[in-house]
C-alpha cells in the first residue's frame, strides 16, 4: 500500500505539516517533544513514525485543511489564518467545515490586518466603501466587510499583496502582519486586525471511530504537557515563615506551590511552577522580600 493512500479505517495516525516554511521547524520540534520520532522518505514528503504509529506528511501549508477535509490526513499543523480561510469558504457555499481547530500552539503568531496608505487619514471602516482591497484571504475579508456593512471590491492576489496599492491594483490591502516592517517598507499602515493568528492543531470536526482515537488522545495529552510548560520554570527558594505571604503575592503566575519546613519551623522551603518570565528583576524583588538561595530550573516535561 502506498504510504499516503486513504482508507476508511486506519490504525496509524497521519499528521500534515508544512514541508518548508515558517511553521516547519517549530511543528517538528513540538511533535518531537511530544515523543514522536520518524524516518524520512527519500523524496522528503513522508515521515514514517517509529516511536508511535504516527506518520507525517510534508506539504504546502495551504493544502493542509483540504487534506483533513478529504480524510487524507487526520490532523494538521497550520496557521489559523489558513484554516479560517477554508472554513469561511465552505460556509459561503453552505458546506459544513468538516474540520476545526483542536489546539492553539503558541508559535507562528501574526495578525490578518487591513492596511491603508500612510497618507490616509483613517477614521473608520466606512472609508473602505467602494474601494479595491487586495488580499490572499478573500473569504475572511468578505465575511468581515459584511459584518461592517461595507461594500468593497476584493482583488485576489497570491503574493506580494503589499505592493498592490503602489502598482495601482488596489487602494488598500488585507494581509498578514507581524513586525509591520513589510507594510512600512511599502508606505502602508495597519489600521484594523480582523484575525489574531498563530499555528494551530487542526483536526476533524467529529472524533475518530477506530484506533486513531486513542492515538490522537495520547498525542493531545502529551502536546498539552509540552505547551503548558513551554515558558514555565521551576522556582525554588527558602525564606523565613513570616515572609511567605508577601513572597506568594509576588508570584501571581505560580501554580499552587509545595512548601515544607526546614530548620525546625522557622524557615520554609518553597518550590513552584511559574508560568511568567522569571527575570532578574523578579528574583531581586523576591530576595528583597526575604527569599534566599533562589534557583530557577528549566522544566522539560510535565504529566498532570
Ligand atoms: N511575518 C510573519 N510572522 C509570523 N508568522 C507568520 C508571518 N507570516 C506568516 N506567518 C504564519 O506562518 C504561516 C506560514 O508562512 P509561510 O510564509 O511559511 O507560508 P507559505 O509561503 O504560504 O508556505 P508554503 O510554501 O507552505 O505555501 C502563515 O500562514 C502564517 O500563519
Ligand atoms: O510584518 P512583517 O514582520 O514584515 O511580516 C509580514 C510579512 O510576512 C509574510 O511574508 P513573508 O515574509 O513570509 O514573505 P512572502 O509571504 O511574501 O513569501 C506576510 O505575507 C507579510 O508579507
Ligand atoms: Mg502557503
Amino acid at each position: 500500500m502506498s504510504p499516503v493512500a486513504n482508507s476508511a479505517v486506519r490504525d496509524r495516525l497521519r499528521i500534515a505539516i508544512q514541508k518548508s516554511g515558517r511553521l516547519s521547524e517549530p511543528a517538528r520540534a513540538l511533535l518531537a517533544s511530544s515523543g514522536l520520532s520518524w524516518r524520512e522518505s527519500r523524496d522528503k514528503l513522508f515521515c514514517y513514525g517509529e516511536s508511535l504509529p504516527v506518520d507525517l506528511l510534508l506539504v504546502r501549508d495551504d493544502d493542509i485543511p483540504g487534506l483533513i477535509a478529504e480524510g487524507v490526513c487526520d490532523l494538521g499543523i497550520v496557521g489559523r489564518n489558513v484554516l479560517r480561510e477554508l472554513i469561511n469558504e465552505r460556509e459561503e457555499s453552505g458546506k459544513p467545515a468538516a474540520f476545526r481547530e483542536w489546539r492553539a500552539l503558541g508559535f507562528g503568531g501574526c495578525r490578518l490586518s487591513i492596511a491603508v496608505p500612510d497618507v490616509w487619514d483613517w477614521q473608520s471602516p466606512t472609508q473602505l466603501a467602494g474601494k479595491r482591497i487586495a488580499t490572499t484571504y478573500p473569504n475572511q475579508l468578505r465575511a468581515w466587510l459584511r459584518t461592517q456593512g461595507v461594500q468593497a471590491d476584493i482583488v485576489m492576489l497570491n503574493g506580494s499583496v503589499e505592493i498592490a496599492p503602489r502598482l495601482g491594483q488596489a487602494d488598500a490591502i488585507c494581509d498578514l502582519v507581524s513586525s509591520g516592517a513589510t507594510l512600512a517598507a511599502n508606505q502602508l499602515k495597519p489600521v484594523l486586525d480582523i484575525l489574531q493568528s498563530e499555528a494551530v492543531l487542526a483536526g476533524p470536526a467529529h472524533p475518530f471511530a477506530d484506533a486513531r482515537a486513542d492515538l490522537a488522545d495520547l498525542l493531545l495529552r502529551r502536546m498539552d504537557g509540552v505547551l503548558r510548560i513551554r515558558d514555565s520554570k521551576l522556582l525554588m527558594f527558602q525564606a523565613p515563615r513570616e515572609a511567605m505571604n508577601e513572597l506568594l503575592q509576588l508570584l501571581p503566575d505560580a501554580e499552587p506551590p509545595t512548601v515544607c519546613a526546614v530548620d525546625g519551623a522557622d524557615t520554609l522551603a518553597l518550590q513552584a511552577l511559574c508560568h511568567g518570565a522569571m527575570t532578574w528583576q523578579r528574583l531581586e524583588d523576591l530576595k528583597r522580600a526575604g527569599a534566599r538561595g533562589l534557583m530557577v530550573l528549566p522544566v522539560e516535561r510535565m504529566l498532570a
